[in-house]
């Protein structure tokens, strides 16, 4: 009985995030449509999909002509289902706006990413454009990160350097739990492998005082490709409302 109630309170939760997601997603796309960039960065995750699905919607000249520049497989697929122009940062290193999803995000936009285990390629195309958006349902939201997104920071981590990026990061951060992420043992055995082949470790370190510091402590580690924490990146977010339908909060910082 109780067990039933608990599932039905996650089924109605599940429901509330969606139409915070959808709304973060379909006005955030709406709003780069203004602009009518050539070039645009589409993030990974579910918050994303929505944006893509405002874009595959309006089937305008827009959407015709745009090139998207993917983060992921997952989105290189969506790109390609949606009949949108499948771009590569090789042949467009300069992107006009990119959209992206986040997992915590602080008041100065500053975010931690990588639960789907796909930051850095969401680096790669963030860097490489001139505006850079979150999308994100109002659970996203924090004071201070860490608080939010209790799965731990994603550290993205070549093969043969795990147990010694681990060892490190255990000597520097002595009182913080740092896992190897694994896969659901249905879908695979073993460790969450990345689009780019590597491992990921969630480290825990609680409330993050300074993410910009504790980002390049960790990044300068040999064998680390990236770190999960996005800091100064984000000039706007979008942030839906999980309990009312198509509302939410739009927050510029420049
Ligand atoms: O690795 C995944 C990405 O960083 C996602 O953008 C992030 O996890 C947010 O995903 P979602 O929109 O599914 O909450």
């Amino acid at each position: 009985m109780r067990a039933g109630f608990q599932t039905i309170c996650r089924q109605l939760s599940t429901q509330s995030a969606e139409r915070g997601k959808k709304w973060a997603g379909y006005s955030a796309m709406k709003y780069l449509i203004e602009s009518k960039p050539s070039v645009i960065g589409l993030g990974s995750g579910s918050t994303i999909v929505y944006a893509i699905e405002y874009l595959k919607m309006h089937q305008t000249e827009f959407a015709k002509n745009v090139i998207c520049i993917p983060t992921s497989f997952q989105t290189r697929h969506l790109i390609l289902e949606s009949r949108l122009n499948l771009g590569s940062l090789d042949r467009y290193p300069s992107i006009n706006v990119t959209i992206d999803g986040a997992d915590e995000v602080d008041e100065r936009l500053n975010a931690i990413k990588g639960g789907g285990a796909c930051l850095f390629q969401e680096r790669l195309v963030a860097q490489a454009s001139r505006k850079f958006i979150i999308v994100a349902d109002e659970r996203k939201k924090s004071k201070q990160l860490g608080t939010k997104w209790t799965k731990g920071v994603p550290v993205e981590v070549i093969p043969m350097a795990l147990n010694t990026v681990q060892w490190q990061l255990k000597r520097i951060f002595p009182t913080s739990l740092i896992k190897l992420r694994m896969a659901t043992p249905t879908d695979k055995a073993g460790p969450v492998v990345t689009d780019n082949g590597n491992l990921i470790l969630d480290c825990h370190f609680g409330p993050i005082s300074d993410p910009g510091a504790l980002y390049k402590e960790i990044k300068c580690l040999s064998g680390v490709l990236d770190v999960g924490l996005f800091c100064n990146m984000a000039e706007r977010a979008f942030f839906g409302d999980n309990d009312r339908e198509n509302a939410g909060e739009m927050i510029t910082l420049f």
